[in-house]
C-alpha cells in the first residue's frame, strides 16, 4: 500500500510530520475518478458530501481513508480497510500538505495575480525545470484545497515548487502565503476579476498583496511595475522587483515584435532578444516576470531563453486551433474578465494575415454591481481591424449594447445570441481561409464546446 503515512485520531495529523517520514500522498478526493493505490479524503462541498462515496473510493482505488468524526461510517467496508478519523478533513488535508512541505523543503514561488497566474506559473516551470527539479500547480488547482493537493503531489526530490494562488475574498491569499511560505512572490496583474467580492481594484490589490504575509525573510516581491495600485508597498523585509514597460521598472520590456510565431522582446534596451511562442504584450509580461524569478534563482540567460521558447501553456490560454475551411479559432476561453477580454481583443487585431477578424465574446462573471457597465467597457476596442463582434447570453449582449451607445464602427457585423448553439450556424458560415475567430468568456459558458463543434475534421486518410 502506497501510504507511508500513520494518521491516527484528531491533533496527531498537526503533529505528523513529527511522527516520521512521509511518503507522497496519492489523494483522491473525488471517488468518481480513479485514483490506484490512494488515500480517499472525503470533503463536504456545495452539491455533495464526499463521505457518501466511500464504497465507489473504495472500488476505484482508495486504500484508506481519513474520515470526519461526526460523519457515519457506512456498513460493509472491508475488513481490514484502514480509516483514520479527524475533526475536519480539509483540515487534515492542509495539515498534511504543511507537513510534507516542510519535509521535502523545496524552493517556493507562489504566482497570483487577476489574470496571467496559470501562463506565468508554465512559463517559469519551462525555463525552472532545466536546471532543477521543478514541479508546478497542474491545471488550475489554486485554491485552499488545490494547493494542498499540488503539495501532496510533490515527489519526495523536488528542488522549487511553483504555486499558482487563487482568491476570490479577502484573507484567502493569507491563508494560502502563510501555508506555503514562499521564498519569491509573484503578482501578474490587477484586473477586475472577483470584483464582486473585493468591491474595487483597490481591494482586489489589497487582496493579492496579502501574498506576501507568508513570504520568508529576504524573499522577493516581483510585480507588474506598470500597475499604480502596486507602487506605494512598504516593506523593510522582503526585495521588490517589476516588471513591464516604463521606465520605472527594473527589467523594462523594450521592442516588443509579435508575428505568427510568437512574440519577441528585449529587455532594457540590452540587443539580446528572447522569443516566447504566444502573442499579445500581457504575455511578454508574463514571459519578463518570469524571467525576473528566473534570473534570482542563478538560472543563466540561455536557459532562461531556451524556457520561453519552448513553453507549453495550458490550454485554453490564447489556444490556436484549426477551424473548418482553413480558418484559425483562438481557444482563450479558461475565463474572462474586463481587462483579459481586452488584452485578448488587442491580440486578435495585430494577428497577421486574416481578412475576417472575429470576436466571439460571452457573459463574464463575479464582476458585482457595475457587471453592465463593466461589459459595455469592452466595447472601446471592439473595432477596426476587428470585422465582427458575436456576443454569447445576456450579460455578453451588453458588450454589443455598450457599442451601440458609444456609436461604434459602422464597419463592423455585429450579432448577438442567446446561446452557443444558437451562435453556430451563423459562426459556420463565416469561416474560410481568411478567417481567424477569437473565443472569450467566463469558465461556466465552456465556449471550447462551441469551437468544438467548428473546428477542421480529423483527416480520416492516416
Ligand atoms: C471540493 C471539490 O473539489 N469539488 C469539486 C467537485 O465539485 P462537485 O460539485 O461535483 O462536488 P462537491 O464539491 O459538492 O463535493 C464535495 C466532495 O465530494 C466529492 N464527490 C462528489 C460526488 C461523488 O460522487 N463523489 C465524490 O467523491 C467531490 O469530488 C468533492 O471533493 O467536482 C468538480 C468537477 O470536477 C470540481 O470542479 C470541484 O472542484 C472545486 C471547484 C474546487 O475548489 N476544486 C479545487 C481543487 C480547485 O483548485 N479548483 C480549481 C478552481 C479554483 C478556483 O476557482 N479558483 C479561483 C479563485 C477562487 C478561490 C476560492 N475562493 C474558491 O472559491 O475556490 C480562481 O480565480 O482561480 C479548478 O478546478 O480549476
Ligand atoms: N498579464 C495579463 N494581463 C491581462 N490579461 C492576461 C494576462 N495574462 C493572461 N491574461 C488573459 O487571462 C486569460 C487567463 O490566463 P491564465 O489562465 O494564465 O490566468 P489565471 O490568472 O491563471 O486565471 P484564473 O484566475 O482562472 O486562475 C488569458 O487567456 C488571457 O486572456
Ligand atoms: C473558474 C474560476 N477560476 C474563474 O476564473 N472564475 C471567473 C469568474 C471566470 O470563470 O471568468
Amino acid at each position: 500500500m502506497g501510504i507511508g503515512v500513520d494518521i491516527i485520531r484528531g491533533q496527531a495529523i498537526q503533529t505528523i510530520g513529527d511522527a516520521g517520514h512521509l511518503e507522497r500522498l496519492n489523494i483522491m478526493t473525488d471517488s468518481r475518478k480513479a485514483a490506484a493505490d490512494s488515500l480517499f479524503v472525503p470533503l463536504v462541498g456545495e452539491n455533495f458530501n464526499g463521505h457518501h462515496y466511500l464504497k465507489q473510493a473504495i472500488e476505484h482505488g482508495a486504500e484508506a481513508a481519513i474520515w470526519m468524526e461526526r460523519e457515519p461510517l457506512p456498513d460493509k467496508i472491508p475488513d481490514g480497510f484502514p480509516v483514520f478519523f479527524v475533526r475536519d478533513t480539509l483540515a487534515a488535508l492542509q495539515n498534511m500538505a504543511k507537513s510534507y512541505l516542510n519535509q521535502v523543503h523545496p524552493k517556493i514561488i507562489a504566482v497570483t495575480g487577476s489574470n496571467g497566474k496559470t501562463t506565468t506559473k508554465d512559463m517559469i516551470y519551462s525555463i525552472l525545470s532545466q536546471s532543477y527539479r521543478t514541479f508546478k500547480t497542474q491545471g488550475n488547482l489554486n485554491n485552499h484545497i488545490g494547493v494542498p493537493l499540488t503539495i501532496l503531489s510533490m515527489p519526495e526530490n523536488t528542488d522549487v515548487l511553483v504555486l499558482e494562488m487563487g482568491m476570490n475574498h479577502f484573507g484567502e491569499l493569507t491563508y494560502l502565503s502563510q501555508m506555503a511560505r514562499p521564498d519569491l512572490a509573484i503578482i501578474t496583474n490587477i484586473g477586475e476579476s472577483h470584483i464582486e467580492y473585493l468591491g474595487s481594484r483597490e481591494g482586489i490589490a489589497k487582496a493579492k498583496l496579502e501574498i506576501v504575509n507568508g513570504l520568508k525573510k529576504r524573499g522577493t516581491l516581483i510585480i507588474d511595475g506598470d500597475e499604480p495600485l502596486l507602487d506605494n508597498i512598504q516593506t523593510n523585509v522582503f526585495q521588490i522587483v517589476r516588471c513591464g514597460f516604463g521606465d520605472q521598472n527594473n527589467w523594462r520590456i523594450t521592442d516588443v515584435d509579435e508575428s505568427v510565431t510568437g512574440s519577441r522582446f528585449t529587455l532594457n534596451k540590452q540587443t539580446e532578444s528572447f522569443h516566447v511562442p504566444v502573442l499579445g504584450r500581457h504575455n511578454v509580461k508574463n514571459a519578463v516576470l518570469s524571467f525576473a524569478a528566473a534570473r534570482i534563482l542563478g538560472v543563466a540567460i540561455e536557459k532562461i531563453r531556451y524556457g520561453l521558447e519552448h513553453l507549453s501553456l495550458t490550454k485554453l490560454r490564447f489556444e490556436k486551433v484549426k477551424g473548418l475551411n482553413g480558418s484559425v479559432l483562438i481557444n482563450d476561453c479558461y475565463n474572462a474578465s474586463p481587462s483579459s477580454m481586452r488584452a485578448s481583443l488587442e491580440t486578435l487585431k495585430t494577428l497577421p494575415g486574416f481578412e475576417q477578424r472575429v470576436a466571439v465574446l460571452g457573459d463574464m462573471y463575479e464582476l458585482g454591481r457595475n457587471e453592465e457597465a463593466l461589459h459595455k467597457s469592452v466595447a472601446e476596442i471592439v473595432k477596426a481591424p476587428l470585422t465582427h463582434l458575436v456576443t454569447i447570453g445576456d450579460k455578453g449582449a451588453w458588450i454589443a449594447k455598450g457599442l451601440q451607445e458609444i456609436g461604434g464602427d459602422e464597419t463592423l457585423e455585429v450579432h448577438v445570441y442567446p446561446t452557443k448553439a444558437a451562435a453556430q450556424p451563423y459562426l459556420e458560415s463565416l469561416l474560410n481561409d481568411k478567417t481567424v475567430m477569437l473565443f472569450k468568456a467566463s469558465r461556466l459558458l465552456a465556449l471550447e464546446e462551441l469551437s468544438g463543434k467548428l473546428r477542421a475534421k480529423e483527416s480520416t486518410n492516416q
